[in-house]
């Protein structure tokens, strides 16, 4: 469903170079949950705009369900860690999460139907009348997830969604987004620097090096599908995981010290 062939993203202006993202191969499959990790400012969030064709790569090559992605795909939706920004203040929770079915041609009922649903989805059903400022952080996260799932995506790219909500909250979304996952079937790319979330969600882990970016490791997560906050993350399998992860992350960052 996604694949990215010997991507590089080199920015250029003010007189410099940053290369972001060096060299990175690897591909999803339809309907798999992938995580992406590495250190901070490896490249995490311009790996993803590149997939999301809102920055044209370098060189190399992105495809999302065999077409090059030249600018944003069809059916793909994104959800960013700025939740605070990505809510238009002035539209209702309801509003907000109907703007992508604008462009869709559904009827009025219809719209609201899929709207009804998408909130339903992340618990948010009563909520539909308020304002996105009248909502605490991990709830207005929760309206983008919604927003993203009423465009009824086939791939779905998130960067860093939970970065700025409290840790019990974050597990709350990190489970919102599996439920979401197991129900709508979608493809799942997950931008994260947090090892150990990586390793609870996914179905697979991809390591990157900091600068010059490469992807280190492609690693399976042979957990259970059903996770839980409490037995997975005390399962001895999940320890090794996250602590093979860990490594594979630190020696990364040395070998570029
Ligand atoms: N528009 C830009 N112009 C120039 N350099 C940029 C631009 N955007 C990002 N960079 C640089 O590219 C590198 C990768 O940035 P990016 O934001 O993709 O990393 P990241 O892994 O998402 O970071 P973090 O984990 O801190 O969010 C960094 O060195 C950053 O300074």
């Amino acid at each position: 469903m996604l694949e990215i062939r010997a991507l590089r993203k080199v920015y250029e202006g003010h007189g410099r170079q940053v290369e972001a993202l060096h060299n990175i191969t690897f591909s999803v499959r339809a309907g798999e949950f992938v995580c992406v990790v590495g250190p901070s400012g490896c490249g995490k969030t311009t790996l993803l705009r590149c997939l999301g064709g809102l920055l044209p790569p370098t060189s190399g090559e992105v495809t999302v369900a065999g077409a090059p992605v030249a600018g944003p795909p069809d059916g793909l939706a994104i959800v960013f860690q700025e939740y605070g920004r990505s809510l238009f203040p002035w539209l209702r929770v309801a509003e907000n999460v109907a703007l992508p079915l604008k462009s869709k041609g559904l009827g009025k009922a219809q719209r609201a139907a899929i709207v009804g649903e998408s909130l339903a989805a992340v618990g948010l059903a009563d909520a539909a009348g308020a304002y996105p400022w009248q909502l605490s952080g991990g709830m207005q996260q929760r309206v983008a997830i919604a927003r993203a799932l009423a465009f009824q995506p086939r791939v779905l790219l998130l960067d860093e969604p939970f970065a700025a909500v409290d840790a019990q909250t974050r597990a709350d979304l990190e489970d919102l987004v599996r439920s979401v996952w197991q129900r709508f079937g979608v493809t799942l790319l997950f931008v994260t620097h947090d090892i150990d979330e990586s390793v609870y969600l996914a179905e697979r882990v991809i390591i990157l090096s900091s600068s010059p970016t490469v992807v280190v490791e492609d690693l399976a997560i042979d957990l259970p599908a059903a996770r839980d906050q409490l037995t997975t993350r005390a399962d001895p399998r999940f320890i090794e995981l996250r602590g093979h992860v860990y490594a594979q992350v630190q020696k990364a960052k040395r070998s570029h010290e």
